[in-house]
């Protein structure tokens, strides 16, 4: 472990609104995927090295597979390949964004991993080049990269940038365990499935964003925004399916609610539930509130919007 470290700083998401397709024959959906960075952020520093190694602290490091697995490492091992070098890189990732929770950290990871690893190694890469190889190492990983927010079409990879008019204040609920994407996926495929209207392509609606939300958005209008996430229930397809493999975030749901939330949802694939507030010490407060009715493991206040892959 010796010679020059690079760090990169990288935000988590909350889907403002996931409108979900039919299931697609390559096993993924179209989406209309809004997505929000927020401030709860994880640090990916790359060192040279005699062999690609991973570490991983903080409080969930043990949920985070340390070996090729790792998105980050599978993000280092891509750019050496495209550029026919040796991904002889130790990779350590400072995490504070929830595992397997529905706020992108694996993607996050992904995105901090090229950029430290392309200032690295003076490969030079486009932002056209760095997106291409984002969106081949997973959904969310090309939004990890640009951050602010952003409208993601046909898997999510696919993104248009949004206009923010000001800023939104957030509360996380962290559950305990998470939920797997695909799992999720699937569990809403069976519960379209089950009500008859069937689940691919062809019996789905396209998917399609909100005007009323994209506008909250850009005014910056918080109860428009929070009545936009409420319209029809939620504005996360993903919810009943996440709700189904995990009946406990109801309460977690209600209890937000109950505290003072504007707005409630599920945040993407889930577990963690996201509860738009009015202020910075409002959401101060409903996060205390919430820790204390036990419906979570715990929950914390982040700040919205926040910038995506930051070299610092
Ligand atoms: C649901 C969302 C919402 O932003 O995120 P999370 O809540 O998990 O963070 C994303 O769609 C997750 O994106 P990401 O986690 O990058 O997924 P990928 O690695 O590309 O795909 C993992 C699996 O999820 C399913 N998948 C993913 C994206 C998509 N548009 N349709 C899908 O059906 C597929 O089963 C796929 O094999
Ligand atoms: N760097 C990473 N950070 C977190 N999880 C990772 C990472 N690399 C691979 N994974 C795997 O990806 C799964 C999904 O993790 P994550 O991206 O945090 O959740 P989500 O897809 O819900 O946003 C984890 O269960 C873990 O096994």
């Amino acid at each position: 472990m010796s010679g020059a470290a690079v760090s990169v700083r990288v935000p988590a998401k909350v889907n403002v609104q996931l409108a979900v397709g039919g299931a697609r024959p390559d096993g993924f959906h179209d989406l209309a995927n809004v997505f929000l960075a927020v401030g709860l952020y994880d640090v990916v520093t790359v060192r040279p090295a005699d062999a690609l190694r991973v570490t991983v602290s903080g409080a969930d490091a043990d949920q985070v597979p340390a070996d090729g697995t790792n998105l980050a490492a599978r993000a280092a091992e891509l750019l050496a390949s495209r550029r026919g070098l040796a991904p002889n890189v130790e990779i350590h990732i400072a995490k504070d964004i929830p595992v397997a929770g529905g706020m992108a950290g694996g993607s996050a990871d992904a995105a901090g991993a090229l950029v430290a690893c392309d200032a690295l190694w003076g490969t030079g890469c486009s932002r056209e080049e760095l997106l291409a190889l984002c969106a081949e190492l997973g959904s969310d990983v090309p939004f990890s990269l640009v951050g602010g927010a952003a409208l993601g079409r046909g898997r999510g990879e696919r993104l248009t940038p949004l206009e923010v008019g000001g800023a939104f204040h957030w509360v996380f609920a962290m559950a305990d365990g998470g939920l797997s994407t695909p799992a999720v996926y699937r569990e809403c495929d069976r519960l379209r499935a089950e009500c008859g209207r069937g689940a691919d392509v062809g019996s789905v609606p396209a998917p399609e964003p909100s005007p009323a939300l994209l506008d909250a958005l850009a005014e910056g209008d918080l109860a428009a925004l929070a009545s936009a996430i409420m319209a029809g229930g939620t504005s996360n397809d993903l919810q009943a399916a996440a709700l189904s493999l995990r009946p406990s975030l109801a309460d977690t749901l209600v209890a937000g609610e109950k505290a003072g939330a504007m707005a409630s949802l599920v945040s993407g694939s889930g577990p963690t539930c996201a509860f738009l507030t009015r202020d910075e010490p409002a959401a101060k407060a409903l996060a205390e509130a919430l820790t204390a009715t036990r419906t979570c493991r715990t929950a914390r206040g982040a700040p919205s919007p926040a910038p995506g892959a930051t070299l610092l």
